[in-house]
């Protein structure tokens, strides 16, 4: 009974009956209290009549005042929601876009009420998934994002039309997800339709408590829902309209239009970054007969597939577009020397070596590829276009499926690292790498302290080539992971062997590359080799350089600890040529610091290097780390590194690197206790 009179009150639309109902009781209440009031007070007939005069009068003033209080507090509450209602309306009026919906959303919060308040839009006519374009929640825009509609309160909306929850949602839809997460209690949502009366999205105000005021809810959504429509259909139009102008219908890429926007832009960054762009033009040869022969649907999901794979083989910052036809565009903004585009080119080529399937087919075609550098061979986008279109033709004339760049010299040379690519590849299987061994000495005692592995290529015909002129080929192509592994695991099988047959025992340092320090395995790697080859760990030293491990400090600290955890050395290789945080040097789990050989080079001449060595040795030292310097190759460079209290010194002067049968030799020598005869091993070495 209670709760049948406590529901009886409750809500906004039973307030006049209430408050009529209150004044009945209270002047029932007034008319009964004062009269008794006034019997028990015994007054005069006279005073009795003039006391209740009076008592009318009062009460007619009182009502009176009440009545003002009443109508004057609606009246203000209606001018109140008036005002907000125009501004909402002049507000939303005023905006489009996305303003638009960010202001809408916020306004249907505020004006409700409520928590949140979304406008999304179906993302097509057959999945059941919304994306929202404007999400406002507890007072503040937050990001986009995609939904299901599936079992959702939303999905009423856009499958049944105007929903209305004023409480008990999660009960209605226990599997919707999200009212789960944002604790909704309730739900008011409304349709938003196109021109042709289709359901293009939903829009809806959700709140965390009852929702008393759905009357006022509904009337909002249905109001400014036919604005919301057309504003989506007309963000829709916009968007339409923009692709039709920058990209290209069939295929999806960008448009000519849109490519010598990017290649314009591309400019001003190539020349602060010292890049120089490459503009790739590219045709399908036979193209035209496959046409002609399955007919132009065929042609054209062919053209489709081409498009896929080239995005699928270049980089995202790349830019793919088509020129028309069978002729494609290819933007490639980051590149370090012209060389590489040829690389690219020759990657993009070797992909079409795979056949394309359309409707059924294996389809063959090749692609001939004109290149143009940016400044060299144009400096604007339009010279780059007509020089890449010259080199096309050449291409096309020299037999097709090649590309070509238009100055004919970068041709040869971009041949010469193509060869030498594919000579690199064959090297490992050829077992054409061997290892060289440079012994690094204690400064104090003049004792081998450990030996530092250089890679060396024993080429067919060009005799032994030094690591600078392959190893920034390897770590592009990515052979350095496989060459980098055969280091790795060839150094600590020769230690290992040393070891064993009773050689004093020493560390050998492995240097580490770029790509080898990123691969997401190095540290199971490095066990795996540690355990195969039966090494003890802290005989075992890697060389990282500084700015490698600067590139992602976080990330580098991550990895060296795990492989500190195995027990192996650390060492910053070149240390003093990147740029160090001091902050993050304390966070490496780092035992040895690497003088550059360049600062040691003009020691005695150069204050500047003088003072730079003298830093990082103090630096080092304060940290608990050890210094090794690099390139030693005087006596003087050996004596002023002693005074400054160096460790290690590694370097022409001690030893040159060296084969391994000829460290054997050197490690007997150290095993016997023996002092160097330096010059004699560094002849032996030469
Ligand atoms: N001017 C001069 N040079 C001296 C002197 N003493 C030693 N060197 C040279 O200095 C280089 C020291 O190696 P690095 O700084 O790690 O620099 C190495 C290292 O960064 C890289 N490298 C060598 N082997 C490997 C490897 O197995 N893997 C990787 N990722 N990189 C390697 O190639 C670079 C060059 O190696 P190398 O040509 O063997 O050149 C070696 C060595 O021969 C000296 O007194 N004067």
């Amino acid at each position: 009974m209670q709760s049948k009179v406590r529901r009886f009150f409750s809500g906004k639309k039973r307030l006049p009956l209430k408050i009529a109902l209150i004044y009945l009781l209270f002047g029932i209440g007034w008319i009964a209290l004062s009269d008794t009031l006034l019997q028990a007070m015994a007054l005069s007939p006279d005073w009795h009549h003039t006391s209740q005069i009076l008592k009318g009068w009062g009460f007619v003033l009182f009502s009176t005042l009440l009545l003002y209080l009443v109508v004057e507090y609606y009246r203000r509450a209606l001018v109140r929601s008036e005002t907000s209602f125009d501004e909402l309306v002049q507000g939303v009026s005023a905006t489009t876009g996305e303003a638009f919906f960010s202001l809408l959303t916020q306004s249907l919060c505020q004006a409700l009420k409520a928590d949140y308040a979304f406008i999304g839009e179906l993302c097509g006519t057959q999945d059941k998934r919304v994306r929202t374009v404007a999400v406002y929640a507890e007072g503040q825009d937050l990001d986009n994002f995609e939904f299901d509609l599936s079992g959702t309160p939303c999905e009423q909306v856009v499958v049944r039309g105007f929903t209305c929850f004023p409480s008990g949602v999660r009960e209605h839809f226990p599997q919707g997800r999200l009212a789960a997460e944002l604790g909704v209690e309730s739900f008011v949502g409304i349709p938003l339709f196109d021109a042709e009366g289709e359901v293009i999205g939903p829009m809806m105000v959700l709140s965390r408590k009852p929702m008393h005021n759905l009357g006022l809810a509904a009337k909002m959504l249905k109001v400014f829902s036919v604005r919301a429509a057309a504003e989506l259909q007309r963000a829709r139009s916009e968007k339409t309209i923009e692709f039709m102008a920058f990209y290209d219908p069939l295929t999806g890429l960008a448009n000519k239009r849109l490519f010598q926007d990017r290649v314009k832009q591309t400019f001003a960054w190539a020349r602060r970054n010292h890049r120089f762009p490459a503009v790739l033009f590219l045709d399908l040869d036979r193209f035209r007969c496959i046409n002609d022969t399955l007919g132009h649907t065929a042609g054209d999901a062919l053209l489709q597939e081409v498009a896929r794979r080239l995005q699928k083989t270049l980089r995202k910052d790349d830019t793919v577009a088509r020129h028309g036809g069978d002729e494609f565009l290819i933007l490639l903004p980051n590149i370090r020397q012209a060389e590489d585009a040829g690389f690219v080119a020759g990657k993009i080529i070797e992909s079409f070596q795979a056949p394309f399937q359309v409707d059924g087919f294996e389809l063959h075609l090749a692609a001939s590829i004109g290149i143009a550098i940016y400044p060299l061979d144009g400096e604007d986008c339009d010279a780059l276009l007509k020089n890449a279109d010259s080199a096309l033709h050449r291409a096309k004339e020299m037999g097709r499926n090649n590309y070509q760049f238009y100055l004919t010299e970068m041709n040869e040379s971009a041949l010469q690292r193509l060869g030498l690519e594919g000579q690199l590849r064959k090297a490992l299987e050829r077992d054409e790498l061997c290892l060289y061994f440079q012994p690094q000495y204690d400064l104090d005692g003049r004792r081998m302290v450990g030996l530092e592995a250089l890679l060396r290529w024993r080429h067919p015909e060009r005799g032994l080539v030094p690591p600078d002129e392959f190893i920034p080929l390897a770590e592009e192509t990515g052979l350095i992971l496989a060459m980098g592994e055969w280091v790795l695991r060839e150094a600590c099988t020769r230690a290992q062997a040393w070891q064993a047959a009773g050689l004093a025992p020493m560390r050998v340092a492995v240097n580490i590359s770029a790509r080898q320090f990123h691969q997401y395995d190095l540290v199971r790697l490095v066990r795996l080799v540690l355990e195969e080859t039966g090494l003890e760990p802290h005989f075992l030293e890697l060389e990282i350089t500084e700015s490698l491990i600067m590139q992602d400090a976080e990330g580098a600290v991550h990895k060296l600890s795990q492989l500190r955890d195995l027990g192996v050395q650390i060492a910053i290789d070149d240390f003093g040529t990147g740029y160090s945080s001091l902050s993050y040097l304390k966070k490496f789990p780092i035992q040895t610091l690497k003088i550059d050989r360049t600062f040691v080079q003009d020691l005695s001449r150069n204050p500047d290097d003088s003072a730079i060595v003298d830093a990082v040795i103090a630096l080092a030292h304060s940290m608990g780390m050890e210094v090794v310097a690099e390139g030693v190759e005087t006596e003087e460079q050996m004596r002023l590194l002693h005074d400054k209290s160096c460790n290690r010194v590694q370097g022409y002067l001690l030893q040159a690197p060296v084969p391994s049968d000829a460290v054997a030799r050197i490690l007997l020598q150290a095993s016997l206790n023996q002092p160097q005869d330096q010059s004699s091993l560094f002849c032996s070495a030469l």
